[in-house]
């Protein structure tokens, strides 16, 4: 049988720079920015007035004067043309100032790192003694020692942003360099240095460049108030800050004269911090999505087609015709492709796929817990006792998590909050939806416990996860699922991370569960032996549709879908050996010779 793929919109991955675009602030930054970057470039080529040369009998003349567009400072020297020659000396200054900073403390944050121990020690606490001055206050210190002039504030506003870099990048190196694939290149024979310079710094290398970028207008401006001070551009060579400076005195008479640098500031560094959390986005891989907002715990629904929003006679559970997708920039590839499936009270439903085949998805879609962005429910209904879910408003949906709908995720120790006692936590889990007092919730955190089958409950209440073996901690997950008697639970490879035995055992407890307490369980696994031992029916998964579902007996007895057949195959028998070998092989060679041609 071949396996129908519904229409689905094409994935186009975006570049870069189409990232970069589609983060309008960003975008913005970039236009101002290359506007006045042209300008600047572009200040010898224009016929503007020498920026230097005094005209006494001209000065102060407003901005739109004739041969002044912007007008003339205290001295008649021309505003706009000292405005761009100034521009292009202060982001100059500013771009080299970040350079020395950047490789100064990249370089001492990289060994610091690397080397740990001492050395670290030493490096750092010589930096936190820089950090301990307030940095303009150092800036004049430094100075004052080298005396004013523009490339004295070059290497002062350099030297106190060292430390804000070698602080970043040491805190990145340390968190790499004991990764597996630097301690690989050591065992290969690399040294120290060669380590350092082609295992970790392309890794740090994309924190530099973001620091580089968040930062280049923050010096620009520091570079302007050391010559706001009087103690950069000496005159009379004309910079932002010195402009700013020497139009203070006619702040009053002429604002334009300090207004216009103090604009032209503000626009460059503005666009410069726009710029740059625009390439931190793009740099980060886990907002290459597109998704530049911060995702909402609630996926947005945003169906193409209208579904009724009761179904009178419905199962406990009704999937009808689900597509979820990932949102990329202005496209949308779906996970879920029209996945329809029922689930009675009291039953268990398997549903089986291999990795990536949309099987958490279709779950977490089920009470809308999907990201967004970037997930989005585009079509089909969730009925849970005959009302659509997908068309009950957020608050609606909040208040059936863990109260209809709970979860059991597959590996406990992410989902337990490290710091709490795990009795506390099932006891929040309990009061998020029933007023009920501390001592109560705990009491029934603790029975919840000892239903869950935990040994001496009433003292392993006061654990912590870490504490726990991984049976204990999937069985707290189990107890917290329970917590307010929901009617459906939704087990997400609840085993996967466990060892068979303690694998059997949690399964054997989710069988008696439901059948002490008729939940409906919906099992996603990957293993058919779980299926086999657990639930009535089944649901295969194959790249985000069911291709086949059914009695759990009749389909493993009879799978009709080729791919049921090999995830059958997949399932070792004891004792099997050579024989599973030869069974799976046929099954698995057509398949590889397809990938082949
Ligand atoms: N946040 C996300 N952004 C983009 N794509 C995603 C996101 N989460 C999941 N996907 C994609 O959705 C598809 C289905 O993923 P899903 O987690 O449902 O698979 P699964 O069958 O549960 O796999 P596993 O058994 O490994 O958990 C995959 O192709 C995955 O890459």
């Amino acid at each position: 049988m071949s396996v129908a793929i519904a229409p689905e919109i094409r994935s186009t991955r975006l570049t870069s720079w189409q990232l970069l675009m589609t983060n309008r602030l960003a975008a913005a930054g970039l236009f101002v920015l290359v506007a006045i970057l042209l300008l600047a470039a572009l200040a010898p080529w224009l016929p503007l007035p020498n920026p230097n040369i005094t005209d006494q009998p001209n000065r102060l003349h407003p901005p739109f004067s004739p041969g002044h567009l912007l007008g003339t400072d205290h001295l008649g020297r021309d505003i706009l043309s000292r405005l761009l020659w100034g521009t292009r000396v202060s982001i100059l200054v500013g771009l080299s100032a970040t350079a020395i900073a950047a490789f100064f403390g990249s370089l001492i944050g990289l060994v610091a790192g690397y080397t740990g121990g001492r050395v670290d020690d030493v490096m750092m606490r010589l930096i936190d003694m820089l950090m301990a001055f307030p940095y303009i206050l150092l800036a004049l210190a430094i100075v004052a020692v080298l005396g004013p002039g523009l490339l004295n504030a070059l290497y002062a506003i350099a030297l106190v942003n060292i430390p804000f870099f070698a602080r970043n990048i040491r805190g990145v190196t340390l968190s790499i360099r004991h990764r597996e694939f630097v301690d690989a290149a050591r065992l290969s024979g690399k040294g120290h240095t060669a380590v350092l310079f082609t295992e970790v710094l392309p890794n740090v290398l994309p924190v530099i460049v973001i620091t580089m970028s968040t930062t280049v207008g923050w010096m620009i401006l520091e570079t302007a108030g050391l010559s706001f001070l009087g103690l950069g551009a000496q005159p009379p060579q004309a910079d932002l800050g010195s402009m700013l400076g020497q139009g203070r005195a006619q702040l009053f008479t002429a604002p334009h004269v300090s207004m216009i640098p103090g604009l032209m500031i503000f626009a460059l560094v503005m666009s410069i911090n726009l710029l740059g959390d625009g390439v931190r986005d793009v740099l980060d891989p886990r907002l290459r999505s597109g998704a530049l907002n911060r995702p909402m715990p609630v996926t947005s629904i945003e169906r193409e087609r209208e579904q009724p929003a009761e179904r009178p006679g419905a199962a406990l559970l009704e999937v009808d015709g689900l597509e979820t997708g990932f949102r990329s920039g202005r496209s949308l590839t779906l996970a879920v492709k029209g996945v329809s499936f029922r689930l009675d009270r009291g039953e268990c439903l398997g549903l089986i796929g291999e990795s990536g085949s949309g099987k958490s998805v279709t779950a977490l879609s089920l009470l809308g817990l999907v990201a967004s962005p970037p997930g989005v429910i585009r079509n089909g209904a969730v009925y849970l006792g005959g009302r659509d879910v997908l068309a009950q408003s957020e608050q609606q949906i909040i208040a059936q998590r863990g109260a209809r709908v709970a979860y059991v995720f597959q590996d406990p120790l992410t989902t337990l909050h490290p710091l709490y006692r795990v009795a506390d936590q099932i006891a929040e889990a309990i009061t998020a939806h029933n007023a009920l007092g501390a001592s109560e919730a705990h009491a029934r955190a603790v029975a919840l416990m000892e239903t869950v089958g935990i040994r001496n409950a009433r003292e392993r209440a006061s654990a912590y996860p870490h504490e726990l073996s991984g049976g204990q901690r999937q069985r707290i997950g189990i107890a917290m699922a329970l917590a307010n008697d929901p009617d459906v639970i939704v087990a997400d490879e609840p085993t996967t991370a466990l060892d068979v035995t303690v694998q059997a055992r949690i399964l054997d407890l989710l069988r008696t569960l439901r059948r002490e307490r008729g939940l409906a369980l919906l099992l996603i696994t990957h293993d058919f032996g779980v299926v086999a031992q657990v639930c009535d029916r089944v649901a295969v998964m194959k790249d985000g549709e069911i291709v086949e579902q059914g009695d759990t007996r009749a389909v493993l007895d009879a799978p009709r879908h080729d791919y049921t057949r090999r995830l059958i195959a997949c399932v070792p028998e004891l004792g099997q050996g050579r024989r599973f070998l030869d069974n799976v092989r046929p099954l698995f060679a057509p398949q590889r010779q397809e990938t082949e041609a």
